[in-house]
């Protein structure tokens, strides 16, 4: 029988009322002395479960009637309470019940489960595919609308937590509300942003922002804490949850574990999760699998570029990596790209990119060399190598005096580095170019590879002395391929690039849910 629009029933303000005994089984008219007492109290019975394990009844009431079933069942049974062999007799309160025909039914409770709605009773007539569940009132709007979507195939739809509005998330909010008609219309998907933080507010809109968001987010007043993000998600009882960390913060970060736990999955820009000690990184990996949640972050490494899925996809098929190698970031390819080839002040290079939104919040974070440390240790891990961020060999292009004064302090006094970089540009050979690039090596079938981050010079005629703009590229070494590498290569920073490979994982994890 097919699904119908007219066959969702929804009654809010029900009890189950729990009859467990210690062993029934073999006994006759236990189940008639329940429905007699029940039906002398004058109390009408809805759905009806028994569990034969336990050896227990499950039976729905209106709420107004709980306690009068439970006393008069408690009456009815006083001899069997007496020896023991009725054990428990109580209301469960503020339960709703959900009624529908539905061809699929494990397909609703899987979605039910990944929403961590857990039916409390369920009882189905399989010939005609009547199916009445029973759930706590706090989870039943959106138990029904995760019902209603999947039967009568109505826009599924996901809600969108944004985390750090700056460049990326800024850019990101503005394609997914340019796109989601479209995805709408296209995938069944309506993608709703219903909150938007930064390092000081959040603000919430639970029928979705519009393109009034950052006023919006101007005027709220509520702290930003990921603690009114979970209580905000479960008192409008959001389904299909997706929170989006675009922010470069440590603090931010530990508050995956308890996302994962409250029915977020996740994505990320932000790179320092995936490079924090590996106890820490399989921790969530283990929470995630645990809660059936997912965690993606393709943008860690490359930007926009299709790297990270690639390099999964290689390993989990057996191909086996030997060596990855290239110029991961945006920023310093973009630097040496062009204070390689113009007789411009290395400090007004460095500048340009900052303004291009290419850098790190802290531009120290590329200069350092540790933003393609993490890059390379991201790489490691997906390869299942174990290395620490402590492992990496960094080339620091900041000077020790510059590296603890404020960010501030330090744009400041940029042209500092300018008299140092020229010398290192002289000194080249002829026809050379200079390129920070990062390299994983060495046996990386070992439990560790080899992680090298330095600044190197090149022909300028070589497949790195040819870069150009911020792209970035990656060669990927593997058996099969033999000497000649699997290359991507494009741009490796800005915020379009950068928003939009957010925006696939968004809508990676919006089809499977
Ligand atoms: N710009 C690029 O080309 C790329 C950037 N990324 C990553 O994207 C992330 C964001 O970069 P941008 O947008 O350029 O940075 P940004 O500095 O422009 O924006 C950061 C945002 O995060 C917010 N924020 C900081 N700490 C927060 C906290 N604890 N809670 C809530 N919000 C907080 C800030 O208020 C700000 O809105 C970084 O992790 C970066 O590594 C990744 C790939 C490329
Ligand atoms: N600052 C980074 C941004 C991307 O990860 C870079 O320049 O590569």
């Amino acid at each position: 029988m097919k699904a119908n629009a007219n066959e969702i029933k929804f009654f809010k303000n029900r009890s189950i009322i729990k009859f467990e005994g210690a062993d029934f089984l073999g006994e006759i008219g236990i189940d008639g002395r329940v429905f007699k007492a029940l039906t002398l109290a004058r109390i009408s019975v809805g759905v009806i479960s028994q569990q034969a394990v336990e050896n227990g009844l499950s039976i729905l009431v209106h709420e107004d009637d709980s306690e009068k079933a439970v006393t008069c069942l408690i009456e009815e049974f006083a001899p069997e309470r007496k020896s023991g062999k009725v054990s428990q007799i109580y209301s469960i309160n503020n339960v709703s019940v959900i009624g529908f025909v539905a061809d699929d039914l494990n397909k609703i409770l899987s979605e039910l489960a990944r929403n961590n709605v857990f039916p409390l009773l369920l009882n189905q007539n399989s010939s005609e595919k009547r199916i009445n569940i029973v759930v706590t009132s706090s989870q039943d709007e959106k138990t029904k609308n995760i019902i209603e979507s999947e039967i009568f195939k109505k826009p599924k739809t996901v809600h969108l937590a944004i985390i750090g509005h700056g460049n990326v998330g800024k850019t990101l909010i503005e394609q997914v509300l340019h796109s989601s008609e479209e995805i709408k219309r296209r995938k069944n998907i309506h993608l709703k942003v219903v909150a938007v933080a930064n390092s000081r507010k959040i603000a919430f809109n639970k029928k979705g922002f519009d393109n009034t968001w950052s006023d919006e987010v101007f005027a709220a007043e509520k702290s930003s804490n990921v603690d009114e993000l979970i209580n905000f998600s479960k008192e409008n009882q959001l389904e299909n949850l997706i929170v989006v960390d675009n922010t470069a913060s440590v603090d931010f970060v530990k508050n995956y574990q308890a996302l994962a736990e409250n029915g977020f999955d996740l994505v990320s820009s932000n790179k320092i999760f995936n490079t924090l000690p590996i106890e820490e990184y399989r921790k969530l990996r283990y929470t995630l699998n645990k809660n059936n949640k997912r965690y993606l972050y393709e943008t860690n490494v490359g930007a926009g570029l299709p790297l990270i899925d690639t390099i999964k996809l290689l390993h989990l098929s057996g191909e086996n990596i030997t060596r990855i190698k290239g110029v991961f970031s945006g920023t310093l390819s973009y630097v040496f790209n062009n204070f390689s080839l113009r007789d411009d002040k290395f400090s007004t290079i460095v500048n340009e990119a900052l303004e291009k939104g290419f850098t790190e919040p802290d531009p120290r974070e590329d200069l350092s060399g540790n933003d393609v440390a993490r890059k390379l240790l991201i790489l490691a891990r997906e390869l299942d190598l174990i290395n620490e961020f402590s492992d990496i060999n960094i080339q620091n292009l900041v000077p020790e005096a510059l590296l603890s004064v404020s960010k501030q302090e330090f744009l400041s006094r940029l042209e500092e580095l300018d008299e140092e970089y020229d010398k290192i540009k002289k000194n080249q050979e002829p026809n050379h170019v200079l390129r920070y690039v990062g390299d994983l090596h060495g046996d990386l079938q070992k439990e560790k590879g080899e992680l090298d981050v330095k600044l190197i010079s090149v022909p300028a005629t070589s497949a790195l002395g040819q870069l150009k703009g911020s792209d970035s590229i990656f060669e990927i070494y593997t058996e099969s391929y033999g000497e000649n590498p699997i290359v991507i290569m494009g741009a490796g920073a800005g915020a379009k690039v950068t928003a939009r490979g957010v925006f696939g994982d968004i809508l990676r994890l919006s089809e499977t849910k």
